[in-house]
């Protein structure tokens, strides 16, 4: 497969996943710690982009501001059930709490008996965390099952080390579908980089886009360019923009 490649500030709209290509993965969710050269560089990549960089993650994007302050890119959190188009703009949330009050209680009630699996609650959608025990990723997949058995409209995914449910509709292809159609993005060709299953989404509308998909890590994929590492992306991220630094 192609290595990425070289961003081209008048021509590209750059889309990045957040855990797994700008932080590594960590026991807990709040684990994570970014770079401050690549949060720096990020930022400089934003204003040569003229604005036409976002995160695209699972993570909500109050927990992306966290990570990545002071800046607040424009960014898809949770899967697309929330946007920001613009740097620091409002967030427009497509769902709220309420649609998993039942799964909720369901998860927390199970967990409170004594498991090994961690639930992280984000609001508009749940995660059962097994990072730490893998031989509870079993149990985390049917216990999620459970709790949505009989219920319409959510839709389950299965990430890295995690089990994650939220209301159906929306993924990181749906949330990049609309990004691009809109400025700064819009007439730029997207360039997405992410690590999961749940990016192969993105990937899929990457090649229906004509934009350019780039898995970090190895397996099978839906991108067209890879990169071995969270290593990798950083040097990658660091390279001269057309050929300036
Ligand atoms: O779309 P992403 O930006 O890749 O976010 C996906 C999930 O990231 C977080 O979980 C992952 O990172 C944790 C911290 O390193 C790790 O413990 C876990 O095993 C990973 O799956 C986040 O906690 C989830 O809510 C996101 O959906």
């Amino acid at each position: 497969m192609l290595d990425p490649v070289s961003i081209d500030s008048s021509r590209h709209a750059l889309f990045l996943d957040f855990d797994g290509v700008l932080v590594d993965f960590a026991p807990e969710p709040d684990g994570v710690a970014i770079d401050p050269s690549l949060l720096d560089r990020l930022a400089v990549l934003h204003d040569r982009l003229d604005g036409a960089l976002a995160i695209v993650s699972g993570r909500r994007i109050a927990d992306l501001d966290r990570f990545l302050s002071p800046h607040r890119f424009a960014a898809a959190g949770v899967h697309g059930l929330e946007s920001r188009v613009a740097q620091g703009g409002a967030i427009e949330r497509l769902a709220g709490p309420e649609a998993l009050e039942d799964v909720r209680t369901h998860l927390s009630t199970a967990l409170a008996v004594g498991s090994a699996l961690r639930l992280e609650d984000k609001g508009t959608a749940l995660v059962l965390h097994y990072r730490e025990h893998p031989e509870c990723e079993g149990e985390a997949r049917e216990l999620m099952a459970a709790a949505v058995a009989g219920r319409e409209g959510l839709t389950v995914m299965h990430g890295k080390s995690i089990v994650e449910v939220h209301p159906a509709g929306m993924d990181k292809g749906e949330a990049l579908r609309r990004l691009v159609r809109l400025a700064p993005f819009a007439g730029r060709t997207p360039i997405y980089v992410g690590d999961d299953t749940t990016d192969e989404f993105a990937f899929a509308v990457m090649a229906e886009l004509g934009g350019i998909g780039v898995k970090v890590g190895p397996g099978e994929t839906g991108a067209t360019r890879r990169l071995a590492d969270i290593g990798a992306v950083k040097d990658w991220l660091m390279e001269d923009v057309d050929g300036g630094c």
